[in-house]
């Protein structure tokens, strides 16, 4: 594990609303601080009602995805959760955070789309796409399955034990 502080980002899109996502959430992120710098950004959503059409879901994934650019910086490695992107074990994704730190890129975003998904200017700015698997999450749902992953991804790294 590099010596280096990793500063932890994570953008997502719209108010957490759930009390028992949130109480998650809010414990991953207090465990995690011991390992790294952790910052959670929620950016507002735009309206979505259910008869959009293919246009206007482009356009508010569009503007939703200017939001979260606007969030991050020129010099953080990207990682856009996305439901075809690669699926990864936790040693892998363990592995990747370990090795982006070892050579330099102590900035890490991970990014989590609204209702629509992710616009493909978010898409293409993602230095990777990371998979959980073929099914679909809520966004705020994915976000504590993602914290766990990555304090469980720390632990690893540090040797710690962990439940399996
Ligand atoms: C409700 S989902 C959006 C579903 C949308 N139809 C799509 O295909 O992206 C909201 C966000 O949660 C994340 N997400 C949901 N399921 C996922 C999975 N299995 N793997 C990775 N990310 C996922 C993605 O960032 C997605 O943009």
């Amino acid at each position: 594990m590099g010596l280096w502080i990793v500063n932890i980002l994570i953008v997502s899109v719209g108010k957490l609303k759930e009390k028992y996502l949130k109480l998650g959430i809010d414990e991953f992120t207090k465990r995690l601080t011991v390992y790294a710098k952790i910052e959670l950004v929620e950016v507002p959503d735009e309206k979505a009602p259910e008869q959009l059409s293919e246009l206007e879901m482009e356009q508010v994934k569009q503007k939703e995805g200017e939001k979260i650019l606007a969030k991050i910086s020129p010099d953080t490695y990207v990682i856009a959760l996305a439901i075809d992107g690669k699926m990864k074990s936790s040693e892998e994704l363990a592995d990747s955070i370990d090795k982006l730190a070892t050579y330099g890129k102590s900035k890490i975003a991970f990014v989590i789309g609204g209702s629509l998904g992710l616009s493909k200017e978010v898409l293409q700015r993602a230095d990777e796409k990371l998979s959980f698997s073929k099914m679909t999450f809520p966004h705020q749902m994915m976000k504590l399955i993602l914290l766990e992953q990555v304090y469980r991804a720390f632990r690893i790294n540090r040797g710690e034990p962990y439940h399996k």
